[in-house]
């Protein structure tokens, strides 16, 4: 069977307030990246997949089955929610065990997986850890391990690495990938460098409206020609700001090294043109907002 999330049109308000607005999008194996600032209803949407919120409009079908026949995509699909938190006070088994009865498994059954889940998400040794003496990393992985337990073929994780240290969130990414093999994952996130490191696919959300679809590579083409760099004055920084979209800058001394975005061309003769990166054709992209 295909796997495929196909979105026609969806809409969903919140009374007067679009918080999703008529996003077509065909979502297919593998990682799939959902970017968008705060507020840009990137939550609104993994709720409507998980099946927590009905769209005010449209039709969304996961593997071929309408989304509204809720017992059934529920059945194969995992969701680690932005505030996931679990029994503190039990350990990290328990809080398996405990979700795995919960959710109709039996007791052979939750034997054999649970392990299985603990290993693949790093946390063997940790099975007797309680939850609440957890690292937010390591909570964020045993989320996983619970979204994952009855073997959906959809995992969706809303913002997943907020909070965590470097090394735990490349652990996470690359967690999410090996996941990725055989499913859909999905990973919405505000962060430009977690999909640029793990999401070959991507779609931008911002005010409720997809403004990109495709790939990093095309995001970046997007900003090619824009992006340069100048070594300036604080004044001239100032000035910059002013008018331009400033994506990076590396202080020395009175001197900030810049990175910034022209649509007409330099307004220094000592800047350069270089290649944009992710987070520069992101910043293009909203800036210019209309999309494609
Ligand atoms: N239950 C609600 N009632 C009213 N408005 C809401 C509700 N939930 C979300 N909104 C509004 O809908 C818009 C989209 O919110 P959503 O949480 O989906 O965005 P987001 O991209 O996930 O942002 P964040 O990362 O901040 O959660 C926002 O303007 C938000 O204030």
């Amino acid at each position: 069977m295909s796997r495929e999330i196909i979105l026609k049109n969806v809409s969903k308000a919140y009374g007067n307030k679009k918080a999703v607005d008529g996003v077509s999008l065909n979502i297919s194996e593998g990682m799939f990246g959902l970017l968008g600032r705060n507020g840009a209803g990137k939550t609104t949407l993994m709720k409507i997949l998980a099946t927590l919120h009905n769209p005010t409009a449209g039709e969304v079908t996961v593997n071929g089955i309408d989304i509204k026949e809720t017992r059934k995509i529920r059945s194969m699909t995992g969701y680690l929610p932005q505030d996931f938190s679990m029994y503190g006070s039990m350990t990290a088994y328990e809080a398996m065990d405990y979700l795995g009865t919960l959710s109709g498994m039996k007791k052979e059954e939750r034997k054999e997986r649970i392990p299985e889940l603990l290993e693949k998400v790093n946390l063997s040794a940790n099975h007797r850890t309680k939850v609440k003496a957890m690292s937010g990393g390591m909570r964020r992985r045993l989320g996983i391990a619970q979204a994952i337990l009855h073997n959906p073929q959809v995992l969706i994780v809303d913002e997943p690495t907020a909070g965590l240290d470097p090394e735990e969130r490349v652990r996470f990414r690359n967690l999410l990938c090996e996941i990725a093999q055989d499913r859909i994952v999905i990973l919405s996130t505000h962060i430009v460098g977690d999909i640029e490191a793990t999401c070959e696919d991507i779609a931008v959300l911002d005010s409720g409206k997809l403004i990109f679809r495709g790939t990093v590579r095309e995001l970046i083409e997007m900003a090619e020609g824009k992006v340069y760099t100048a070594e300036i004055s604080r004044m001239e920084l100032e000035e910059l700001k002013a008018t331009h979209i400033v994506t990076a800058i590396l202080s020395k001394g009175s001197m900030a090294e810049v990175r910034f975005l022209s649509e007409t061309g330099t307004p220094f003769e000592k800047a350069m043109l270089i290649e944009p990166n992710a987070e520069d054709a992101y910043l293009y992209l909203m800036g210019r907002k209309g999309g494609r």
